[in-house]
């Protein structure tokens, strides 16, 4: 499958993020008490390269957590990028004062998924379509009517005299999410980041206001970010898709390549949970082995190691893993075997910090290296078990040490990048290395 061609030219990109970091400081704040953490950081995006280019379609696709609104939001400069930069049409966007930051945005808008909380319920059509006008100085009434009206048209709700005075609530979702839209592209813009624009509303009107997208992109020579958890909207509608994980982008590239050959194991999990319109064809819809992880407290190596059915001996495997694979034994095997074993082994809270290695079992160090031992052999299988490097009998307990794992940058493997010890020069094939993930 070919790719579209790499080079960079200035009049090529609008949008071009580099290296960027949103960063969230959790410490002593309201939020983190309400996330249930009192210290730390939230590495919400985390380096992470992305290019538009006029005229294209980039979906950024990944499950919730993933850091894919953040990303929009940085965008915008709705949230201040901690590290790296943002250059719209050749200007950084975070070096702006307000003033130029408000000019930006006249040039990239963002459309949120819930119309709803999008428009005041105060306003009618005409003042909130209106009010963006205001916002950017124009101040004739006359002048505010023509283009509200002019960008009713643009997005199907005609006959405009029928919508200008209505309110919100006299709206149906699909007509909601058009007023956003009309508001989105009365000042022009050339990049809209639409997050989630259509998961809100029925399935009925999702087609049509992703094909009205498409028509506003032909008519007004505009460039998407589309994000969204949902990868069937993104291959209807993408020219190329960045998966996100956990902060960083694990794969990009063409649209048709990611769907024809999903190379990252993420990607192709997140493929198989597509609901298959045929009840014919079973797939297997859940993603392997829990949630995202808390992206304060990420899995070392890898972030998608403790999730991951392909994973290898060095992908990061480490005590909070360990502890994930008792606590899943104990399940299996009911109330009395973990009475038993849990005495053996002991407290596991020690488990929860992050390390490469784990020591359990204080008061019985031959006993608990019986069992871990045991528990192994029950599950010889288990993907973590291939981390473990040695179990030994230690006068503090049995200690279980795990390989120091590896945390795969973006690498080129054919049409994509993707970041996995198994493409690239870092795996099996010893593929050549990528030129950098924002050359995609
Ligand atoms: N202001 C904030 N302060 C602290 N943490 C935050 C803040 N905003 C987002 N986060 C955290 O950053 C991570 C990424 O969140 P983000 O909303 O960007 O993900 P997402 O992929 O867009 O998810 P969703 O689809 O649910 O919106 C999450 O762990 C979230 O809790």
């Amino acid at each position: 499958m070919p790719t579209k061609p790499e080079t960079r030219t200035t009049s090529d990109l609008i949008v071009d993020v580099r290296d960027l970091s949103v960063h969230f400081d959790l410490r002593g704040g309201s939020l983190s008490r309400l996330l249930g953490r009192d210290t730390g950081t939230v590495k919400a995006v985390d380096g992470v390269d992305l290019t538009l280019r006029r005229g294209e379609v980039v979906g950024v696709v990944g499950e919730s957590g993933s850091g894919k609104s953040t990303l929009g939001r940085a965008l915008l400069g709705l949230v201040r990028a901690t590290g790296g930069s943002i250059e719209f049409d050749g200007r950084d966007v975070a070096g702006l004062s307000r003033r130029e930051l408000r000019e930006v945005r006249r040039h990239i808008q963002m459309v949120f998924q819930d119309p709803n909380a999008a428009l005041n319920p105060a306003m009618t059509v005409e003042q909130a379509i209106g009010d963006a006008l205001r916002v950017q100085g124009v101040r004739s009434a006359t002048e505010r009517r023509t283009r509200v009206v002019e960008s009713l048209e643009r997005v199907g709700l005609s006959p405009v005299e029928l919508f200008l005075d209505k309110y919100p609530r006299d709206l149906s979702g699909g007509q909601k999410q058009r007023v956003v839209m009309a508001r989105a592209i009365i000042n022009g813009p050339s990049v809209l980041v639409a997050d989630e624009p259509i998961s809100m509303l029925d399935m009925s009107v999702r087609a049509k206001i992703l094909q009205l997208m498409l028509d506003l992109k032909q008519q007004l020579d505009l460039s998407y970010v589309y994000i969204t958890h949902d990868l069937a909207s993104a291959k209807f509608f993408c020219d190329r898709i960045a998966i996100m994980y956990l902060g960083r982008i694990v794969e990009i590239g063409d649209t048709a390549e990611i769907f024809a050959h999903p190379r990252h194991p993420y990607t192709q999990a997140l493929l198989k949970a597509i609901p298959n319109p045929d009840p014919s064809v079973s797939v297997a819809r859940d993603l392997p082995r829990g949630e995202i992880p808390d992206a304060a407290r990420p899995p070392l190596g890898c972030a998608f190691h403790p999730r991951c059915p392909l994973a290898t001996a060095t992908c990061g495997w480490e005590s909070r893993d360990l502890r994930t694979v008792l606590e899943e034994h104990w399940l299996r095997r009911g109330a009395d075997v973990y009475a038993e074993e849990s005495r053996i082994l002991g407290d596991l809270s020690a488990l929860d910090e992050p390390a490469t290695t784990a020591v359990l079992g204080k008061a019985d160090p031959a006993a608990a290296t019986e069992l871990v031992e045991r528990i192994r052999a029950e599950n010889p299988d288990e993907p973590m078990w291939r981390g473990v490097t040695s179990i030994d009998q230690t006068d503090a307990g049995v200690a279980i040490a795990f390989h120091d794992g590896t945390d795969p940058a973006l690498r080129r493997d054919g049409g994509v990048e993707v970041a996995c010890v198994l493409y690239g020069d870092e795996g099996p094939d010893g593929a050549e290395a990528g030129t950098g993930a924002a050359a995609v």
